[in-house]
């Protein structure tokens, strides 16, 4: 198979083999001492202000965006002690809808882009596609891992992809979906975080929320992992975001808490921490109330 010196040398100086029942096994003391202490109406507010609320139906209508974009644009101001949402996520052909419909402050637009959610298209189309989002008001970008590539170990092409969709990106903020459901051991989702990680992602994202199984607690744990040894070698902070099956507040003060037990306090914070959640946002403010 494909490989080059360059990407397997950075891989090397990382610990990728893992053993997918000592990943299981941290997780479950982390969430037994620690998820109570974060269990709390401060955390659920600050977890309100880290949700990408997302709107990726096949069934989307320029109206159901823009009617989308006014809930948040409502939500100004009504809790005085609640920040809004970090960003609205959608389909890139709604990128212009949200830019003109949104008058929230703060609150970015992202588009997923390359080909969502498989990732099988030609790279010129999602280079394309990408260049589209980002001039009609994109501000962060989420494409998905080529995992065919990836999985066959071309590491080369695979993070060639992502680098010039880094550059479409231009100023706009790249999340890499590693598609951990597909990824299915902590080893092959430690390979495919470092990898994104030297590729230039600004973000590493779990899942799609379609076809395969969404974020779990395991997956979330190795891709913190992967961003804090990176931080530690290159000091660059990467985000990490959970997507795909998160509705419930305790799903989301779990993730909340294996971020804080791994990165620290410096990523509880939504320019380094997101979820991506088409139900949570509702269920978070009637545990507010
Ligand atoms: O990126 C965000 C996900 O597609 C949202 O998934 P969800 O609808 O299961 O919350």
């Amino acid at each position: 198979m494909a490989t080059t010196n360059k990407y397997q040398d950075v891989l090397k100086q990382y610990n990728t083999e893992l053993k997918d029942a000592d990943i299981t096994a941290r997780v479950q003391d982390i969430i037994a001492k620690k998820f109570a202490a974060n269990n709390t109406t401060d955390v659920y507010k600050k977890l309100y202000t880290c949700i990408d609320l997302t709107t990726l139906n096949t069934t989307d209508t320029r109206e159901d965006v823009w009617r989308f974009t006014e809930k948040v644009n409502a939500f100004e101001g009504t809790f005085p002690d609640i920040s809004n949402v970090a960003a609205i996520c959608v389909y890139p052909n709604f990128a212009e809808t949200v830019k003109e419909a949104l008058t929230a402050q703060n609150v970015k637009i992202a588009c997923v882009s390359g080909g969502f959610p498989t990732s099988q298209t030609f790279p010129e189309v999602k280079v394309a596609e990408t260049a589209l989002a980002v001039a009609n008001g994109a501000d962060e970008i989420d494409i998905v891992l080529n995992l065919g590539l990836f999985l066959e170990e071309n590491y080369e092409e695979t993070c060639e992809e992502i680098d010039e969709l880094k550059h479409a990106c231009r100023d706009a903020h790249l999340k890499v979906i590693l598609e951990t459901g597909a990824l299915k051991t902590a080893s092959s989702i430690m390979k495919a975080s470092v990898l994104s990680l030297y590729s230039g992602a600004d973000f590493l994202k779990t899942s799609t929320g379609k076809v395969y199984e969404g974020a779990t607690l395991e997956a979330a744990y190795v891709m913190c992992t992967a961003i804090k040894e990176y931080h530690a070698k290159t000091g660059r902070k990467v985000g990490f975001k959970a997507s795909g099956g998160i509705a419930t507040t305790e799903d989301a003060v779990k993730y909340y808490t294996v971020v804080k037990e791994v990165l620290g306090d410096g990523w509880c914070n939504n320019e380094l921490f997101r979820i991506g959640a088409s139900r949570l946002a509702s269920n978070l403010l009637d545990s507010i109330k």
